[in-house]
């Protein structure tokens, strides 16, 4: 499946623009107002696979519905492809295409009309549809004819993702693709993901698992109560999800950084030496009785970066 042929190869311009994106809920009857986005600003950089992770509430939907135009934001602005949803919302809508989480179709049409009723809502004439080619990028070729109830959830799923694709849009957004969803058949949507993306679409998803993000992203942003906590290639986070900080105030200082295989950077500062290290490979306990072991007490401990680690926490105990 080919993006559209006049979408530059490397554009600077990033696929999506979010800035300082505000959204809060009205009180409705007995639920109070609801700020769902304090002011979320990012880039989705055009041919990735960007991976918004957060765990429940963390308001990933509604940025997404945001982006499909089906909640109306407070406050920021938001590009898709370069045009404003506000401004320019045609073109906005035409350049997205929006995978939801609930599978929801007609029972009674088959997948091959299911594209067609699709591509005449998005205005695609006849003779640009696209319907069978879709069908087979998202290996469904052989049930085009089968009724949609016949099929199995993860046909369904896929049946989803073309009926996405079908006005052809450079950008594809997947919201949790395979929550709920077996093993065996989550390799099947990673597949199709990356096949879609090696073909040029930009794809953006939500999830709640970290494995997920880890294999299938380029980039990964992790939000949380309605803030970006982080922002960075996938590589870039593994690493410092990985990395631990501790901060020992000593009774006098050190005449020499500690070593040890685990420890990637340790610097001293008078009475204070901050260790980095893998914490897969030492802990805490560890690195304190290695720096009381060359003859000093330790005052004080502190550690860093706990907050990223919470939201790790938080997100892998989900999955
Ligand atoms: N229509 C609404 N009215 C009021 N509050 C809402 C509405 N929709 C969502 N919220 C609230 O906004 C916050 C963010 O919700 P959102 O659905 O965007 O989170 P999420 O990250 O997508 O979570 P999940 O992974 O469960 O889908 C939550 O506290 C939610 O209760």
């Amino acid at each position: 499946m080919n993006a559209p042929a006049s979408i530059p190869e490397t554009a600077a311009e990033p696929a999506i623009r979010i800035r300082d994106l505000v959204k809060r809920y009205a009180a409705t009857g007995k639920a109070p107002a609801k700020l769902a986005l304090e002011g979320v600003s990012f880039d989705v950089p055009r041919g990735e696979i960007f991976g918004l992770l957060g765990p429940n509430g963390a308001g990933k939907s509604t940025l997404i519905n945001t982006l499909a135009g089906l909640v109306l934001k407070t406050s920021g602005t938001v590009e898709i492809w370069g045009h404003d949803i506000d401004a320019d919302r045609r073109n906005a809508k035409a350049a997205i295409g929006i995978v939801p989480q609930e599978i929801v179709f007609d029972p009674f049409f088959t997948p091959i009309e299911v594209l067609d009723i699709q591509a005449g809502l998005y205005g695609v004439p006849k003779h640009l549809r696209r319907s069978m080619e879709l069908l087979r990028a998202v290996h469904l070729a052989d049930k085009a004819k089968a009724y949609s109830r016949s099929l199995s959830g993860g046909m369904k799923r896929r049946l989803l993702i073309a009926k996405a694709m079908v006005h052809t849009p450079p950008v594809l957004v997947l919201d949790e693709p395979t929550a709920g969803v077996d093993v065996e058949l989550r390799r099947q949507l990673w597949e199709l993901v990356g096949e879609l993306n090696a073909g040029g679409v930009t794809v953006v998803l939500t999830t709640h698992y970290l494995e997920e993000a880890e294999q299938l992203c380029d980039r990964i942003a992790i939000i949380n109560h309605g803030r970006l906590i982080t922002n960075k290639p996938t590589r870039e986070l593994v690493g410092m999800a990985r990395e631990k900080v501790v901060v020992l105030t000593l009774d006098k200082p050190l005449a020499q950084a500690p070593q040890h295989p685990a420890f990637i950077k340790a610097t001293l500062n008078e009475r204070q030496v901050e260790i980095t290290y893998d914490k897969d490979r030492s802990n805490a306990g560890e690195v304190m009785a290695l720096v009381q072991a060359m003859g000093v007490q330790i005052l004080d401990v502190s550690t860093r970066e706990a907050d990223l680690e919470d939201v790790f926490v938080s997100l892998t105990a989900g999955a």
